[in-house]
Formats: C-alpha cells, structure tokens, sequence
C-alpha cells in the first residue's frame, strides 16, 4: 500500500468477495514507467508502458472505475475484474496477452501484450477491400482464436474490425490479435445469458430480440467482419442505428454486384452459412475452419 487512502482498496472487499479479482495494490508507477498515449475507447486510455525491470515494453490499459453503484462515471469493477478473469483463462496466438493487473479506488490498469500494427479497420479502409486470399489469411487467424475461446466456454460478443489488431502491420501476412474482452462472458452450462450491448452494424439477431446468446452470436459477427474484408461494406448499415438494427433482425443484406462481381461463389457461400436469423443454422468456427473457402479440400477448388 502507498499509504495514501485513494490507494487504499477497502480490505473487506478481499476477504469477503472470494470472486475478487487479485490485483496489485501497489502505484503501477512502482513496476512500470508510463510512456506516451496509444489511444482511447469507452474504458478510458491506452499508453505504452515500460517494466523498470526488465525494459520490456507493454500497453497498459487505465481504466476509470465507478466509485460508488449508481455513478454514471466509470466502469463498473465487477465489469473489469470480469474481463481480467476471462483474460487469465486464455492463452492463444490470435488473443493479445494479459500480464499484470493493478488496482487503486478509482482506477485498474490491465497491463497487455504491446501492438504496433493498430486496427484491423484502419489496414482495410486504406485498401477498400482485400483479396480474398488476404482475407483468408486474416480469417483464419480470427477462426482460430474464437474457435480456441469457445472450446473454453467463452464468447467475445463484440467481435468487429476495431477490436481486431495486426501485431506489426508492413510485414507479408501481418499477425492479429483479438482485443477487448470488455462485454466477454463465461458461457455456464444451464444459465442464460442475453445481453443489448453490442455495435449495431455486428450485432446478431437475437441480441436485439433479447433471445440468448452464446458462440453463434460471434459466429455472425465473423460472418458481418469477412462481408466487410471482401467489400469494404457493411451489410446492414442504415442510414441511422434504428434502420441498421431493423436490418439486421430482417435479415436484410446482399451481394451488390459492383462489390461482389468478381467474389467468388464459395466466399458468398461462406458469408451465408454464418449470416443466418437461426443461431442453431450457423456454421461453428471449428466448422468454417474446415469449409471448402478456408480450407480446400482439393487443388481444383482451390482453383475456384
Ligand atoms: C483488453 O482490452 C483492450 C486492449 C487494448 C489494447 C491492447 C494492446 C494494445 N497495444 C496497442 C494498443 C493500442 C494502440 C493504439 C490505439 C489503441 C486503442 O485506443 N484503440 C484500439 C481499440 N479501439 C476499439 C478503441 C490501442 N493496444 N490496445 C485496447 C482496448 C481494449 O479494450
């Protein structure tokens, strides 16, 4: 402890929260010195942060949190050490890394593995669309590491382009890294989990009908994220949130032919087997990692 009261967490918190998040109470100062400003979001600040130890580099993410129930400032504690939870669960090459995490009254700082590439929606504005062996390659990568979070019973559930990075962006096949496990959750066998949070433009059907929600509700996610790499469009945009979401719960959305003429069949099929109304009709992502697009099963589809 600093000594100083704002650093000082309520002790009772500890003992009797068995669910409590173990964080360090100590000034992240302490361990890490605080470089420049990476970005912001809802949560609050990204910086790049220096371990005094070793001069490793890393990106702290400081995140403002309620200091009592009903405030509107802030995030919620529980919301964090949620995150935090689900974060220590997973270890994969497409997750960004979690490595330390710090507590004071009005703060938590989640200290995460460094990205220089920025968003994925940043790379695709800059080239309008990708290839579809570029997407592909980005795909997969993203396959992979959802279908890795729901073997462990995780859902993302705000899976979009922005919360997608390149670990290093002028490199050949640039690396991603899934970020942002802020409305993530623990899928327990038996409960029911429904939820309004989400970005219009990706969110499924049943999260706007308040149905429950679990892997599939990624998987149209993953289906809105390969329509956009392939188009630069967004299938169910509206002109304001209200049309996008009537869209989506329509199930309103096509391959215009001045973006998808020169697509391929197997690609559309792919978008159509995960845009579905039905979560239970969606391909998994163990499923899209072995469908023909992804993963041809033969030269002359591949050829396709
Ligand atoms: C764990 O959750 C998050 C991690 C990160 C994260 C992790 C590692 C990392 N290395 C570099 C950066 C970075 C660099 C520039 C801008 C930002 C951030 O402000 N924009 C990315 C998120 N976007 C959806 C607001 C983040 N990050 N951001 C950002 C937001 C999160 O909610």
């Amino acid at each position: 402890f600093s000594g100083d009261d704002e650093e000082l967490v309520n002790l009772e918190d500890e003992v009797f929260n068995p669910n409590m998040t173990a964080f360090k109470h100590q000034n992240v100062e302490d361990l890490y010195e605080l470089l420049e400003k990476l970005g912001s979001g809802h949560f609050g600040e990204v910086k790049k942060c220096r371990e005094k130890n070793t001069g490793t580099l890393y990106a702290g993410k400081f995140i403002k949190t309620r200091k009592c129930k009903g405030s509107r400032m802030g995030l919620d504690r529980e919301q964090v050490e949620r995150e935090v939870s689900i974060l220590r669960q997973l270890e994969h090459p497409s997750i960004m890394r979690l490595y330390d995490v710090f507590a004071s009254k009005a703060e938590m700082v989640l200290i995460l593995e460094l990205i220089r590439g920025g968003e994925l929606f940043d790379f695709i504005a800059e080239k309008e669309a990708l290839s579809e062996e570029d997407a592909i390659v980005f795909l997969e990568q993203i396959l992979k590491g959802v279908a890795y979070m729901h073997s462990r019973h995780i859902a993302h559930f705000d899976l979009k382009p922005e919360n997608i990075m390149l670990l290093e962006r002028d490199v050949p096949h640039p690396k991603i890294k899934i970020i942002d496990f802020g409305l993530a959750q623990k899928l327990e066998d038996g409960t029911v989990f429904k939820s309004l949070c989400g970005t219009p433009q990706y969110i499924a059907p049943e999260v706007i009908n308040y149905e429950q929600l679990g892997p599939p509700t990624d998987m149209w996610s993953i289906g809105v994220i390969t329509y956009i790499l392939l188009s630069g469009l967004s299938p169910f945009q509206g002109e304001t949130d209200a049309e996008t979401l009537t869209n989506v719960v329509a199930g309103n959305y096509e391959f215009d032919d001045r973006y998808f003429k020169e697509t391929s069949d197997m690609a559309k099929e792919f978008i159509q087997q995960l845009l579905l109304k039905d979560p239970r009709d969606r391909m998994t992502a163990v499923e899209c990692l072995i469908h023909p697009w992804i993963k041809p099963l033969t030269r002359k589809q591949a050829a396709n």
